[in-house]
């Protein structure tokens, strides 16, 4: 798909970009997928890493990786929950990426031109960096732009609906049809205000970078990005999705269970729910048992994601009561990590029960599945409403986790007709996702177009 003429690429040998991920798997996802798609433009590739989650080298013989040290003990990293990991993470690498990038930078490292910095949008001190060194950094959200404006508005809308937010939750948010009340992202945290003040951050410093990306098309996502440009000046590219530029890549931290793939091989077509939450939504045992109930009522066969650490300071399977065992053994089956991209694109798979994460909502879409939707925070709040109100292609639940809306909504999904009219809309967003990459599409041009946007750094026309 991606086939850059041998002259660009000659021309841009040599020519090295920095590239630094947020350590959480739905942030290095895509990062390490753009830095594939960079790196098939000819572009050599160093990836600035943390400590925390740092990938296996071996699997990307074609890049160079920088160690950063990222000041967390073994303690805080296994303990910590993810917004005070994130917030221990910002506080603790400003230096370390200062100095790596010093280093790299140096006249006396022959190997590296560096053209400039792609960091994840939350890595907001990283433009102090980029601009004390005067290298243009680009700025990658690796969420929706509709989650992005909502998170733009944030101080206003905490401002003028704080007062609602455990009240009037059903309230519509009129500065952003459609979400309402209870969509606004909440970031609570044991430090109370500090990640929505570096939420702030996070939009103060995008707004001075020199680009934006965003792993999303222009198709899904038209209105918001009209709004988007209104805010931010700089030119922004949506080249997603990232992950089908791609035969198969795993960019995985954990190892996937392939059994899943052979149970799904024995079930009926469009019959399997896909239940998986991500790499970091976590709830308590009631709220678990309720999932549990909800599915065996629904009576549909599925496969469940059960991640260690799901359920808070359970031991795994403890999580899961044994009677709802007993009650399924024949038509559910349980995996602590799956290759999900191939179980979405599985035959058997009619549906997928997510939280919404940018990346699980994104590999539905481009496999034409539907979905049921349980946000637990942040963008999830604003990608689920999407979900159900603007793209129709899912059930948001709207009570949090209860057994009876969630067997409702698996049956409403799998076998009532208004899940097969959702299904056939995910079908069509699915084909302009498949356009949108195909040569003259809008991500393929704007692919084009950021590549010469990054060489224009060093060969001014
Ligand atoms: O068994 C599994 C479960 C998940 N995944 C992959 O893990 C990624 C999960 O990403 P995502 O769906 O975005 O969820 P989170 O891990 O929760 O991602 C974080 O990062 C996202 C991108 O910014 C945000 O949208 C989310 O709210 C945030 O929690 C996806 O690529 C999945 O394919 C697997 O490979 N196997």
């Amino acid at each position: 798909m991606d086939s850059p003429s041998s002259a660009n690429r000659q021309r841009r040998n040599g020519c090295r970009i920095v590239l630094f991920p947020l350590p959480f798997q739905g942030h290095i996802n895509p990062m390490i997928q753009l830095a594939k798609i960079l790196h098939s433009r000819g572009f050599s590739i160093s990836i600035f890493h943390t400590r925390y989650n740092f990938p296996d080298p071996s699997n990307y013989p074609h890049f160079t990786f920088h160690l950063l040290s990222d000041g967390l003990s073994e303690l805080e990293a296994s303990t910590l929950d993810t917004l005070r990991l994130v917030k221990l993470l910002i506080a603790n690498c400003v230096e370390p990426f200062e100095q790596c990038l010093a280093q790299i930078l140096s006249p006396d490292d022959l190997i590296c031109r560096v053209v400039c910095v792609v960091s994840d949008a939350m890595w907001y001190f990283t433009q102090a960096a980029a601009d004390k060194f005067k290298i243009p950094r680009i700025v990658l959200r690796t969420s929706s732009v509709c989650s992005f404006l909502a998170f733009c508005a944030l101080p206003l809308l905490r401002e003028r609906y704080l007062s609602y937010m455990d009240s009037k939750m059903e309230a519509a948010v009129l500065e952003l049809p459609p979400i309402k009340v209870k969509d606004i992202p909440r970031l609570e945290t044991h430090d109370g205000e500090d990640m929505y003040r570096a939420i702030e951050n996070m939009v103060r410093e995008t707004k001075k970078a020199s680009g934006l990306v965003f792993n999303t098309f222009q198709e899904l996502e038209e209105p918001e990005l009209a709004k988007l440009q209104e805010q931010f000046l700089m030119p922004t590219f949506t080249i997603g999705p990232f992950h089908k530029r791609f035969s198969a890549a795993s960019t995985s931290l954990f190892t996937q269970d392939r059994s899943s793939i052979s149970w799904l091989d024995a079930q009926a077509p469009g019959s399997v729910l896909y239940v998986s939450f991500g790499s970091i939504a976590a709830m308590d045992q009631q709220k678990m048992n309720e999932m549990a109930w909800g599915l065996a009522d629904s009576m549909q066969p599925f496969l469940w994601v059960v991640r260690p650490g799901l359920v808070r300071d359970s031991e795994w399977l403890a999580m899961l009561p044994d009677e709802f065992l007993e009650a399924t053994h024949d038509r559910g089956y349980i995996v602590k990590w799956a290759p999900q991209q191939e179980v979405l694109s599985h035959p058997a798979v009619g549906g997928f029960w997510t939280h919404s994460g940018w990346n699980s909502t994104l590999e539905s879409i481009c496999e034409g599945v539907p979905m049921i939707c349980s946000p637990f925070f942040g963008d999830q709040m604003v990608n689920s409403r999407y979900v159900n109100d603007i793209w129709r292609i899912g059930i948001r639940l709207e009570k949090g986790l209860e057994r009876g809306e969630i067997r409702d909504a698996v049956r409403r999904l799998m076998v009532e007709r208004d899940g097969e009219e959702m299904r056939q809309r995910v079908m069509c967003l699915k084909e302009k996702a498949g356009f949108c990459l195909n040569s003259g599409g809008s991500s393929y041009e704007a692919l084009d177009a950021l590549v010469d946007f990054i060489s224009s750094f060093t060969f001014p026309a």
